[in-house]
């Protein structure tokens, strides 16, 4: 099958800004009976335009084995899909690239395992930050946590102010991310974000069908307002 993120050489192709409009991370958490490959394809078929595969507690067999199984969905709806963390298996399984912290590998390094054609996403939570990953060669950043969330332990509170200068500060497609959810989507308008990334405002929900389509109307409100 075509893969639609295949670019030339140097072209800044890889990550439309669209693509960046309802970003879903993973989470087996609220898995039940149903299988992750059903609920991404539940939340692709709501309007999910970017999906990042990212599963802490699996080991790397199954992570790899399940990592593959979410690429053969992504693939089949034309959705990008990078992996957390880890460059080595996006590169091995073809995944459409990687999303690393400011604890993981640099950008640099991220682009030298993957190169040229992949998406490679960074994490930011400072101006700083945001422009070396730009310099690195980041094609988009996730900014956050935007609001209090319990999905990540770790979360540390990024201000208004500092998602609005770090989208202004560089050129490549920003999204929020942390404690998303229908009722706030929209107070994140008029920074200058192109989209938002969510965890349990899907995955935690009865519909993810249902709760992806209402995230995605209220996404595109938040950017064009
Ligand atoms: C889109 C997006 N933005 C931010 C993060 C957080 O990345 P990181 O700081 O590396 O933390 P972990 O995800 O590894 O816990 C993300 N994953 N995705
Ligand atoms: C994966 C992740 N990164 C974050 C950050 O702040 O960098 S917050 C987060 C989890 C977001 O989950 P939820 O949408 O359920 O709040």
């Amino acid at each position: 099958m075509k893969r639609i993120l295949g670019t030339a050489k140097g072209q800044k192709t890889r990550c439309r800004r669209e693509s960046m409009l309802l970003y879903a991370v993973t989470d087996r958490t609220w898995l039940g009976d149903a299988t992750l490959a059903k609920q991404v394809g539940a939340a692709i078929k709501g309007g999910v335009t970017f999906i990042q595969f990212r599963e802490k507690h699996l080991d790397k067999e199954a992570f790899i084995r399940e990592a593959k199984e979410i690429r053969e969905v992504c693939m089949n709806y034309q959705v990008p899909f990078v992996i957390n963390d880890h460059a080595d298996i996006a590169a091995a399984i073809d995944a459409d690239g990687v999303h690393v912290g400011q604890k993981d590998i640099d950008a640099l390094d991220a682009r030298r395992i993957l190169g040229e054609d992949k998406i490679i996403g960074v994490t930011a939570r400072t101006v700083e930050q945001a422009l070396r990953a730009q310099e690195h060669g980041a094609d988009y950043l996730g900014v956050g946590a935007v609001f209090q969330t319990n999905t990540k332990a770790d979360a540390v509170e990024v201000k208004r102010d500092t998602v609005k200068a770090i989208c202004e500060a560089v050129d490549i497609p920003v999204i929020a991310i942390g404690g998303i959810g229908e009722d706030n989507v929209l107070q994140l308008a008029g920074n200058g974000l192109c989209g938002i990334a969510v965890v349990s405002a899907l995955f935690a929900r009865p519909d993810i069908e249902q709760a992806a389509r209402n995230l995605k109307r209220l996404s595109e409100k938040m950017v064009n307002q």
